[in-house]
């Protein structure tokens, strides 16, 4: 079991990540980090920064030739856009009084998170509490991608909402999945994708914003990561926690969750049958690969919902802090859609947990050992 912490402003000299825990003698090729970093700075909606930034992961410690060495993987992603907020960004002295932001943008944590930490500057709110932070998400989710892989596990998503353009029906077949990698909205279905794009357009000529739906598979999980016989070790309750911890997340599904609660039980549960060659297996998978807090050995598929970007062009009434008159909310510059990119975090959070309770089951403190241990098990 590894555990993680990042810190890092937006606009400031860059982000960095700490993963403790993570097994000797996993091989870590840095190009593959980049590739991910690179697939969530891609996706139609985005604004000017993406323009600007060009992250890279460089590993400050705890891989050496290529190789983790069990002790603490330290990352560093560099904001580039912070040479042109250094006057206003600067650890030691920054600019005072007349640049302060004093009008809290609504749906953004800016106004609670100014009043609970004192701060008469909501710079100092609006910093952490991006979805910049996400980057470093990434980077440390790519470390357990690359470890899951070793154990023929990976993880895939794409884009099933944005606005009202939807897919009308569920798509399971994860090489068809695999297609949404060459969408520029990481759609499956090329008309739907153009409605998407038709749709983010719009929204962005008329100054507002949209949020959407992406669905992530996870194949090749093992049954029995997680466990029923505490509330706190359940597999979905950590995926559904860990997903939610991403900025602008407002619902997670496991499997057909929503759906299933329309249907009665006899359409919903997975029937289960035996073949000597495959072992135990469902006809179905509505359940989405969780039964009972525990993987089951089917694909884990996870539904997350994304509220519309709070920043507006055309922006909504708010209160200025300084003068409690109304006014309208701050607006520096902003995606007008970010689903594609968010389908990317999600991605790699829900591959983290996978990692984590991979290596709760199955943990050793070098990779040779965690391999003895899970072949004994698949062997079973
Ligand atoms: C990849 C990604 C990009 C985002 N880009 C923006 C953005 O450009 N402008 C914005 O206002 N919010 C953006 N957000 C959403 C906000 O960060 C988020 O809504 C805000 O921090 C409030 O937190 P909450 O929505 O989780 O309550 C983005 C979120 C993600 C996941
Ligand atoms: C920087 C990223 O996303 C940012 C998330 C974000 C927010 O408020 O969450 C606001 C925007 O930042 P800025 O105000 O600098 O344009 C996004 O670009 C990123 O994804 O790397």
């Amino acid at each position: 079991m590894f555990r993680l912490l990042t810190a890092g402003e937006s606009h400031g000299k860059g982000l960095v990540g700490v993963i403790e825990g993570f097994p000797a003698n996993v091989h870590i090729d840095i190009d593959e980090v980049n590739k991910d970093l690179a697939r969530r700075q891609k996706g139609y909606g985005r604004g000017g920064r993406m323009k600007i930034e060009k992250d890279k992961a460089e590993i400050l410690s705890g891989v050496r030739g290529g190789m983790t060495l069990g002790s603490p993987i330290a990352l560093l992603i560099e904001n580039k856009d912070y040479a042109n907020w250094e006057p206003h960004m600067n650890p030691i002295s920054v600019e005072g009084e007349t640049t302060k932001v004093t009008q809290p943008r609504p749906g953004h944590a800016d106004l609670t998170g100014a009043l609970k930490y004192g701060f008469s500057d909501i710079r100092n709110v609006l910093e952490r509490s991006s979805a910049r932070e996400t980057a470093v998400r990434v980077a440390i989710g790519s470390f357990a991608r690359q470890l899951m892989k070793v154990f023929n596990i990976e993880v895939y998503s794409h884009v099933t909402a944005i606005g009202g353009a939807a897919l009308e029906a569920r798509v399971e077949d994860i090489e068809k999945i695999k297609g949404a990698e060459g969408s520029e909205v990481r759609c499956v279905d090329p008309v739907v994708e153009k409605a998407m794009i038709e749709e983010i357009k719009n929204a962005k000529e008329e100054g507002d914003s949209l949020g959407g739906i992406f669905e992530i598979h996870i194949t090749g999980v093992p049954r029995g990561l997680g466990s029923y016989v505490q509330w706190d070790h359940k597999l979905d309750g950590k995926l559904t926690y860990n997903l939610m911890g991403i900025q602008a997340i407002k619902g997670v599904e496991i499997g057909y969750g929503f759906d299933n609660a329309q249907q009665r039980g006899s359409l919903v549960h997975d029937e289960i049958f035996y073949e000597e060659n495959k072992g135990y297996y469902r006809g179905t998978n509505h359940a989405g690969g969780i039964e009972g807090g525990m993987s089951n050995g089917e694909t884990i598929i996870i539904r997350c919902a994304m509220k519309p970007i709070p920043t507006l062009y055309k922006p909504l009434k708010t209160v200025d802090i300084a003068t409690k008159e109304t006014v309208l909310a701050t607006v520096e510059r902003s995606d007008t859609c970010a689903v594609p990119a968010a389908s990317i975090v999600g991605e790699m959070v829900a591959i983290t947990v996978i990692a984590q309770e991979f290596l709760k089951k199955f943990g050793g403190d070098s990779l040779e050992e965690i391999k003895k241990v899970w072949k004994d098990y698949i062997s079973i």
